[in-house]
């Protein structure tokens, strides 16, 4: 039986390969792509890609056990607000953008292309909807099994190569042994690092790190134009903690997305933070910050995590790459904005 065009049967296929056209765009809008996919988003995003950058053919990938991993896979994404397939689907596609910046046209390997994509698509698999320390806090059997250190993260991680074991999903079988090796390695890395407690060690290390990079930037020989300036980086040491920091990009790329797709995230996350927060209240434990919905201010929240964290980092990346992710700054910007008019048009209602 021949494989359906996303590897997923749809009776949109018609209206879901139009979408698929801008699989290469910042602009990509996930959520038609999940409805116009039968809810099947990381699925058909992932097969896409892989056909795109003819990886079933550079790792000599059975497209049948590919599809049954996704679907294995998506399945088990649970049915939260925020860290659902859907937000998996997201960070894959936003890697995938990213690592078709003109700067890393020469950079990484196949391999490390393989594994940057399925570190997206595996990086918050079973994720239950509420925070590290909440699972540490409630004494969560999670936080037993992995002393409270990137619970969350070690589990995905657990719980996605769990699934790799099952024959009829092993896509990498005809890897070498050393390679499946440097995907596991890669892999585990960059879902570590997605860890917000991680955060400030990236933003640490980010700065020299470029630096260091922008001092090696050779001139493409045979560039036409003066900014293809590709990095070419000969330790794969280098070259992980780069993926490590564009997986970083990706999870926290909400802000750097159209007004009305980045809306739809911050309603997923407040959804699943102030659900957090319900539990907290009930169980008599300290309501954790901004998971109280009667006292939120949800416009402040976003102000405040763009200004601490997203717009710092992606101002780093933008430096690295430029002048390419000028659009996500333009998005950051433009979205705190509209965020501050709304506090200020919410006071002059008030004072009608
Ligand atoms: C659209 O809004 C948000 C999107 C993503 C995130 C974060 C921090 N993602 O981090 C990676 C996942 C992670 O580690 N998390 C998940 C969130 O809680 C911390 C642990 C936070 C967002 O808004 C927050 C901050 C202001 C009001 C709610
Ligand atoms: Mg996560
Ligand atoms: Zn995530």
């Amino acid at each position: 039986d021949t494989i359906p065009r996303f590897g997923t049967e749809t009776p949109h296929e018609a209206k879901l390969a139009e979408l698929m056209d801008n699989i290469d765009a910042w602009g990509l809008n996930i959520f038609d792509v999940h409805n116009y996919s039968q809810s099947h988003s990381l699925t058909s995003v992932m097969y896409t890609i892989f056909k795109k950058r003819n990886l079933i053919e550079t790792f000599r990938i059975s497209p049948q056990k590919l599809i049954n991993y996704l679907v294995t896979l998506e399945s088990h994404y649970l049915d939260v607000p925020y860290h659902c397939s859907i937000h998996a689907a997201d960070v894959t596609q936003a890697i995938h953008v990213l690592l078709l910046i003109p700067s890393f046209e020469n950079t990484f390997t196949d391999l490390e292309i393989l594994a940057a994509l399925f570190a997206a698509a595996i990086h918050d698999v079973d994720h239950p909807g509420v925070t590290n320390q909440y699972l540490i806090n409630s004494d969560n059997e999670l936080a037993l099994m992995y002393n409270d250190t990137s619970v969350l993260e070690n589990h995905s991680l657990a719980v996605a190569f769990k699934l790799l074991q099952n024959e009829d999903c092993d896509f990498i079988e005809n890897l070498s042994d050393e390679q499946r090796k440097i995907l596991r390695q890669i892999s585990i890395d960059m879902v570590l690092a997605t860890d917000m407690s991680k955060h400030g060690a990236i933003m640490q290390t980010i700065q020299s790190f470029h630096q260091s990079l922008k001092a090696k930037q050779c001139k493409d020989s045979n560039s036409n134009s003066s900014t293809n300036d590709s990095l070419v980086l000969t330790e794969q040491k280098e070259r992980v903690q780069l993926l490590r920091e564009m997986l970083h990009c990706a999870d926290l790329s909400n802000p750097t997305k159209h007004l009305s797709i980045y809306t739809q995230w911050v309603d997923r996350i407040m959804d699943e933070f102030h659900y957090q927060g319900d539990r907290e209240r009930s169980a008599g434990m300290p309501i954790s910050p901004m998971c109280n919905r009667r006292t939120a201010d949800i416009e402040m929240a976003q102000i405040g995590f763009i200004q601490a964290i997203v717009e710092p980092l992606w101002q780093m990346w933008a430096q690295l790459v430029y002048p390419h992710c000028q659009q996500m700054l333009d998005n950051i910007d433009s979205n705190r904005q509209w965020y501050e008019y709304q506090i200020s048009n919410r006071s002059s209602r008030n004072n009608t």
